[in-house]
């Protein structure tokens, strides 16, 4: 069996969608589970809806109307026939959309944010399915949430493997699946999300239970890259690459794969295979066990919006194991993401992303036992494979605030 991902890029508008067709035609789609994220950038849209409903700001029903409307233009220039069963499950997410808002008791943003969240899946993962079905590529539809099943963290749930593995092994596998990327359940069958752009996750964690022979991700990229070419002209492909350094560049904030994917893929040494869905006969890349960077460049990965934050003791005394727990324990119950740190005899500095808006919270924390000083939106760079004409590079972008190198990896903290 092979696993396929689609994510929202490839899905945006009709046309995507029909050569979404074209892809599967082209590679063959017998014995595939493929896994869909939401349409184009409609989890921004609908993480708009939550803060509306959240908020009790009055542009609730426009917010909706936006992705009602988003939809219904995607069906109206993809379906001929078939127009009013698909409409008509349109309008039942709808209805359990609203109702669920309409009933909801709960105060908690993340339980809310899980359960209005991942109806860009449900939405994306119905058109097409039905879409395929009427031109004649029989498929399966499946809820991802009675298989993926996770712990109660909303928002950066914990797959639990055993009754995950146990779900998917129960799969019949000659067929052609399609599911939702993202999402998962709980013990309470409440919808989990697996943290943003978690769909190649998703797609992964399939691979891994059913022993697949291999995971191609489909981007509007050749495929992995040195640099996110949004950002650095000239970005070359990466032919092959391991585990590991897909692991890192991840892990980093190569936005290409999210950093869990790699795990599970490299547990049963399964390849992953990133290629264009314009291109069919570019290879794109090969990540597998052991291979070479081929070609051996630095890779360039940028984070946006990070703070950076220097830490001392009020009294002037040193910043030891002790100070640092303390720190390390309130970053950690704030859920604030470290990507460096810098350590001297009097401060300690980190460069932190605070994707669950708790910094303020961690602030007041800190300055009760701590002198801290902290610059907003940062820009991280790191260098993999760093030549001393990939730093220039780099450092001709802006001001340096901090520099750190470890054994060919440099990072740059930048304003
Ligand atoms: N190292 C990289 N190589 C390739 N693409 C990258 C890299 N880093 C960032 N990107 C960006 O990732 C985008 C594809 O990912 P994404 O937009 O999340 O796709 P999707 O949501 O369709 O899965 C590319 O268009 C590119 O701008
Ligand atoms: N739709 C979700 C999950 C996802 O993985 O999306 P994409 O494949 O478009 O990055 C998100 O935007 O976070």
């Amino acid at each position: 069996m092979k696993v396929f991902k689609f994510g929202g890029a490839s899905v945006k508008d009709a046309e995507s969608v029909k050569n979404v067709v074209r892809v599967l035609k082209h590679e063959g789609f017998e014995d595939t589970l493929i896994v869909i994220s939401a349409m184009g950038k409609m989890t921004n849209a609908i993480e708009k809806i939550v803060d509306a409903y959240y908020y009790k700001t009055n542009n609730l029903a426009a917010q909706i109307e936006f992705v009602r409307n988003f939809h219904i233009e995607i069906i109206d220039n993809l379906f001929e026939n078939k127009k009013n069963v698909i409409l008509f499950d349109l309008e039942q997410l709808f209805g359990q959309l609203s109702g669920f808002l309409a009933t909801n008791k709960s105060t908690d943003y993340n339980f809310i944010y899980d359960q209005v969240v991942g109806f860009g899946e449900l939405l994306s993962t119905k058109i097409i399915s039905i879409y395929l079905n009427e031109i004649g590529i029989n498929n399966s539809w499946i809820d991802v949430r009675d298989y993926i099943k996770t712990d109660i963290n909303y928002r950066n749930a914990t797959v639990n493997w055993e009754e995950t593995t146990i779900n998917i092994n129960a799969l019949n596998t000659n067929n052609l699946f399609l599911t939702q990327g993202f999402l998962g359940s709980n013990s309470k069958n409440k919808t989990t999300t697996l943290g943003r752009e978690g769909s190649d996750y998703t797609a992964a964690i399939f691979a891994y239970c059913l022993n697949a022979e291999s995971v191609t991700i489909w981007k509007d990229v050749a495929g992995v890259l040195n640099a996110d070419p949004r950002y650095f002209e000239d970005a070359k492909l990466l032919e092959q690459i391991s585990y590991s350094e897909a692991i890192e560049m991840a892990f980093f904030g190569a936005s290409v794969i999210h950093p869990k994917t790699i795990k599970p893929l490299e547990n049963k040494n399964i390849p992953l295979y990133v290629r264009s869905f314009y291109n069919l006969d570019l290879k794109g890349t090969t990540v597998g066990k052991n291979l070479n960077l081929l070609p051996e460049i630095p890779c360039y990965i940028l984070k946006k919006e990070q703070i950076l934050v220097s830490i001392s003791a009020l009294d002037f005394s040193f910043m030891v194991e002790h100070n640092l727990s303390d720190i390390f324990k309130t970053l950690h119950d704030n859920k604030l993401k470290v990507n460096l740190i810098q350590n001297s005899a009097l401060s300690f500095s980190v460069c932190i992303e605070d994707k669950f808006n708790n910094f303020e919270t961690f602030l007041s924390k800190i300055k009760l036992k701590y002198n801290i000083s902290f610059v907003n939106n940062v820009l991280l760079y790191t260098i993999r494979h760093a030549t001393q004409n990939a730093i220039d590079l780099v450092e001709e972008k802006g001001v340096v605030l901090l520099k750190q190198t470890t054994k060919g990896t440099v990072q740059l903290v930048m304003q």
